[in-house]
């Protein structure tokens, strides 16, 4: 969600069910000590940093909850006085009444020393309300807290982080871990923010789900995939699962179409068939035994048309991978885009050839589906790719919906953008992903899942889960990100999909 999304939610929540905020709050600050107290114990010297907004609310809040549970805590607010205020100050004032003690000075060198015998800092400055550069006294006590060794945990964001997309650049505390309120915001998914969170865990604190806002924009979960992954019926033969073709592969680069087309296969795909020039055909067929082949006319080993290709036989078709730059890349599109019939996906070299041409074809009746990494997007959208990165929610739902395409931005945290502007956020993966081939083995599982699944959507959300999961099964077993291959992945593919119990 975006800030303004949160407080949106907020305010209809206090205005409509009755809740206020200073139970919001509660329930906030006692759903973070929950979690946190997994993390501590009471032997530990743990402080709690407070700010003047409602974070550091929930800052007096979760002290209050530690101390009332045995657990040795010091509260320091770091701003004056006369900034609390409101649901915050109400807080505060129960702190004190509960016969706790608040520590605050002007010289933050006494904070920087009490933090010194520190074991746990819960950071709790700032929230999603944070504008603009970090002011005086904050900005000395982020940078304190990051010279420290002690374990950090933030509170909703840590502090400094913008919450949205859009923001260059920022100081922030580096934090081991977060606990987010509610809801994780834009800048938890963002290459250059994320790393700033650790690891983050979501608290529910009792906002009610019915006067969610719809941001249209959902975090895909094992649970989702488990209920729309393709279950294979019984009583299926192979057409029932896609006739799926691949066009692309040269004879100087016959890898990564051999390991699209055998992705698919491992996903689950009916018949496959792939379309590459005459003398490529040699080094892809060894680690093919299942496909057939259409072979291409070539020149210098790179396919010249794709005239010669029977659509009949076929109701999805990948395009991209490995066909090179020197192809005739307007004929190839304009008889792909006349004949192919349902989804067409793009990836790779497809993707440098596309642009420009896309709007031609925004009415194809069937979809079209984009796999770009940052650089290939912004290289469709010309922008930079510190551009894509700091933007990608806006601008693939902007891309999305001007062509009316699937966009499925490749990274940590892949962002699915449908043609309507809905968006999916999937977060399996790891390291060993970073690497040739493996973007070849992702097209394979998304044209099979696309093909096998009555929603284009699910199926791309859930052939990046199922390509991100078999990654950290594989690193967690045999494997490690360094030595992981894209060809391994292939083979792993098989037990990933046992895990979603598909009675392949
Ligand atoms: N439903 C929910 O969402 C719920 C949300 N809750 C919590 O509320 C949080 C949002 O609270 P919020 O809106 O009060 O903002 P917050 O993050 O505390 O920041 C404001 C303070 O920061 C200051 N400040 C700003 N910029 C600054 C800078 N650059 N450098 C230095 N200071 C700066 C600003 O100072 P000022 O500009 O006023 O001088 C003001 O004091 C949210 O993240 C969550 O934790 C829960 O309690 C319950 C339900
Ligand atoms: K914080």
């Amino acid at each position: 969600m975006t800030a303004q999304e949160m407080y949106d939610w907020d305010q209809t929540a206090i205005q409509t069910s009755g809740l206020s905020g200073t139970m919001l709050m509660e329930n906030a600050g006692r759903s973070v000590s929950r979690e946190v107290e997994k993390k501590i114990n009471r032997q530990q010297n743990v402080i709690v940093l407070i700010g003047g907004g409602n974070n550091g609310g929930d800052g007096y809040v979760i002290a209050r909850t530690l101390l009332n549970h045995g657990y040795r805590v010091e509260a320091w607010q770091v701003v004056p006085d006369e900034k609390i205020h409101g649901d915050a100050l109400t807080h505060k004032e129960i702190f004190l009444q509960s016969g706790y003690v608040v520590r605050h000075t002007e010289d933050v060198s006494v904070l920087g020393k009490d933090m010194q015998q520190a074991d746990v800092i819960i950071d709790c400055m700032l929230g999603i309300g944070i504008k603009g550069k970090l002011r005086s006294p904050i900005s000395e006590v982020v940078e304190l807290v990051n010279e420290q060794n002690a374990y950090t945990i933030s509170i909703d964001i840590p502090s400094g982080v913008p919450a949205d997309e859009g923001f260059g650049e920022f100081d922030a505390v580096k934090a081991d871990e977060t606990v987010v309120i509610a809801a994780p915001k834009m800048s938890a998914f963002l290459e250059s923010t994320s790393y700033y969170y650790g690891k983050w865990t979501i608290v529910e604190i009792g906002l009610p789900v019915k006067l969610l806002p719809n941001p249209r924009r959902q975090l895909w979960t094992k649970r989702d995939a488990s209920t729309t992954v393709p279950i294979r019926a019984k009583h299926s033969h192979k057409g029932s699962h896609g006739k799926g073709l691949v066009i692309g592969g040269s004879y100087h680069m016959p890898g990564s179409i051999a390991m699209t087309a055998r992705a698919a296969l491992r996903s689950g795909i009916g018949l496959l068939s792939i379309a590459t020039p005459t003398t490529a055909i040699p080094s892809v067929a060894p680690f093919l035994q299942e496909a057939t082949f259409e072979p291409l006319p070539e020149e210098q080993g790179v396919m010249m048309e794709i005239d010669g290709v029977d659509w009949s036989k076929y109701n999805g078709t990948a395009i991209g991978m490995g066909m090179g730059r020197e192809v005739n890349a307007s004929s190839i599109f304009q008889t792909l885009f006349q004949h192919a019939k349902g989804p067409v996906l793009i990836d790779a070299d497809g993707l440098y050839h596309v642009k420009d041409k896309l709007m031609k074809y925004a009415d194809r009746p069937d979809p079209v589906i984009l796999t770009p990494h940052p650089g290939e997007f912004a290289h469709l959208i010309d922008r930079s790719i510190p551009e894509v990165m700091q933007s990608p929610f806006t601008l693939t739902r902007g891309f999305a919906e001007k062509y009316g395409v699937y966009v499925v931005l490749k990274g940590p945290a892949t962002i699915i953008t449908s043609p309507q502007g809905d968006q999916r956020v999937e977060l399996s993966g790891n390291a060993g992903l970073a690497k040739g081939g493996s973007g070849d083995v992702l097209s394979g599982v998304l044209l099979a899942l696309t093909l096998q699944s009555k929603s284009v959507f699910d199926a791309l959300a859930n052939g990046c889960m199922i390509h991100g999961l078999t990654a950290e099964r594989l690193t967690e077993n045999h494997h490690s990100t360094t030595g992981l291959l894209a060809s391994d992945l292939i083979e792993g593919l098989s037990e990933t999909f046992r895990t979603f119990s598909v009675s392949m």
